[in-house]
């Protein structure tokens, strides 16, 4: 996030509580995840479930952990109580975009203001920073593959360690995280193709300077 507020100069487009809204968010976004996506929360009917009546679990929580702190780990307590209202609905707003299951629908969003996208209307920006977030992400495979690689086994642990629970509890299996399904190569590039292409190419269609020359995709 804080290399895309960079390279695509928000700081002169947007100010700077919605620059605030997006890196706290980004920092926040997966605060205390379970390591069990919000599949696996509904079916298994875990306390978050209940909790969220199924609704984004997961997400719901993350943004919740970040206003139960309290003293010295608030760090909203020296902003004044309209710039809190602000900032908590602008966090909450971005965070609940990042379950994937509305991907679509913030994308088809995306789209239909991008050819007329104003910097000035905040129906705009909001779903810029929905947007922004998503993409900061799912963005590991954006980086050099020596850092990707590592992160990317991490996280096929974790896809593999669920759908092994699945199995054990009779749960629905997860397809794309099953082991004896998926393979690394087969899990990226459908993941590439599919997710991660379509949206860059939204974002990087709004701010040009993200395309390194030399790396046009058709
Ligand atoms: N297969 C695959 N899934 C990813 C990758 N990056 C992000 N995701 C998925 O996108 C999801 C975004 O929300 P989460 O972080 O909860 O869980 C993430 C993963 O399920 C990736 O590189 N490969
Ligand atoms: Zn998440």
């Amino acid at each position: 996030m804080f290399g895309l507020i960079w390279l695509t100069d928000l700081r002169s487009t947007m100010d700077t509580i919605d620059l605030l809204i997006m890196l706290t968010s980004a920092i926040c976004h997966d605060l205390d995840h379970t390591g069990y996506n919000n599949a696996y929360q509904i079916n298994a009917r875990t306390e978050l479930a209940l909790r969220y009546n199924d609704i984004s679990p997961l997400e719901n929580h993350h943004c919740a952990v970040i206003f139960f702190q309290q003293d010295e780990c608030n760090i909203f307590r020296n902003v004044s109580m309209d710039q809190f209202k602000r900032i908590r609905e602008g966090i909450i707003r971005c965070i609940l975009a990042t379950d994937m299951t509305r991907h679509n629908e913030i994308l088809n969003k995306f789209k239909s203001i991008q050819p007329c996208f104003d910097f000035s209307n905040k129906d705009h920006t909001d779903v810029l920073m929905m947007i922004l977030i998503k993409v900061s992400d799912i963005s590991n495979e954006a980086r050099p593959m020596e850092v990707a690689e590592p992160w990317l086994d991490c996280l096929l642990q974790e896809f593999f360690n669920q759908s092994d629970m699945e199995k054990l509890e009779g749960l629905p299996v997860t397809p794309f995280m099953d082991r004896d399904k998926v393979t690394k190569p087969s899990s990226q590039t459908g993941f590439i193709r599919f997710v991660l292409l379509p949206l860059f190419m939204e974002l990087k269609n709004l701010f040009p300077c993200l395309e390194v020359p030399g790396t046009h995709v058709y």
